[in-house]
């Protein structure tokens, strides 16, 4: 069985006061995390604050990326080994704004994905389409490629808790989502690009989350489709009664 996984992207939002409060104020609303995991990924400034004010330890305190190196001379970089040291449970790797403005190609994002595995966390593996590739027909070869050059050389059973998000970017920040039907169809892409790369058991027990203008009156329709497995929302996780009702999708 698949838990649902509902995250927040908060992006280079909030200040670290704004951090600690919206983790005090989400205690004791979220979903038990054997029913629905929740997670927040967070700048990484602010993330042992947040560590902090997590009392019920329910909500996962995320990273939003992280370098592919452990240690070395890499100003300003984030090392997945720290990460690991304050238990951090989730990175996220290859969102499409790093590979926009921060120029993280294929490969990068590749050995970021290793990194994290080798720290013992579990990447959120963005994917990407973009509207003139939508409109062109492509996305489906990108997103495969994507997810095929993403995974290169990573065993079975690192990939086996891997999670993925299918993000077009048409529809980040945009207020106009994908249709459930599209992300349904991106998603379910996703899946079988993993059976083909391992096993359709393997496949079958990846969670895939769908990314870009979720919110609390369209959350419902996503989650009802097979291939969606939660969402990865952005301006929607920034407001706490906001996450609160994404996480708690079931009772909307
Ligand atoms: O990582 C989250 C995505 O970029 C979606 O952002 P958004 O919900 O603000 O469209």
């Amino acid at each position: 069985m698949r838990i649902p996984l509902i995250a927040g992207n908060w992006k280079m939002n909030k200040s670290v006061a704004e951090a600690r409060a919206f983790v005090t104020a989400v205690q004791g609303k979220l979903p038990a995390p054997d029913k629905v995991e929740t997670a927040i990924a967070a700048p990484a400034l602010f993330l042992e604050t947040m560590l902090e004010a997590n009392v019920d330890q329910v909500l996962r305190i995320a990273a939003e990326t992280c370098y592919y190196e452990d240690e070395g001379a890499y100003t300003g970089e984030i090392s997945p080994k720290a990460l690991r040291q304050i238990a951090i449970p989730y990175v996220i790797v290859g969102h499409s704004e790093r590979r926009r403005y921060f120029n993280e190609t294929d490969d990068v994002i590749n050995r970021k994905v290793h990194a994290v595995f080798r720290n013992g966390m579990t990447p959120i593996i963005c994917c990407d389409e973009t509207m003139g590739r939508q409109s062109s027909g492509e996305k489906i070869h990108w997103v495969v490629n994507q997810v095929s050059a993403a995974l290169k050389g990573v065993p079975a059973e690192d990939a086996a808790r891997m999670v993925i998000a299918y993000e077009p970017s048409w529809a980040i920040g945009s207020g106009s989502r994908a249709s459930s039907d599209q992300a349904e169809e991106g998603c379910y892409l996703i899946r079988q690009t993993i059976a083909d790369i391992y096993s359709d058991d393997l496949a079958n027990g990846v969670r895939i989350l769908y990314g870009g203008s979720v919110k609390p009156d369209n959350i419902s329709g996503l989650m009802a489709r097979d291939n969606i497995d939660g969402v990865l929302a952005g301006g929607s996780s920034l407001p706490e009664e906001s996450f609160i009702q994404l996480a708690n999708y079931q009772n909307l």
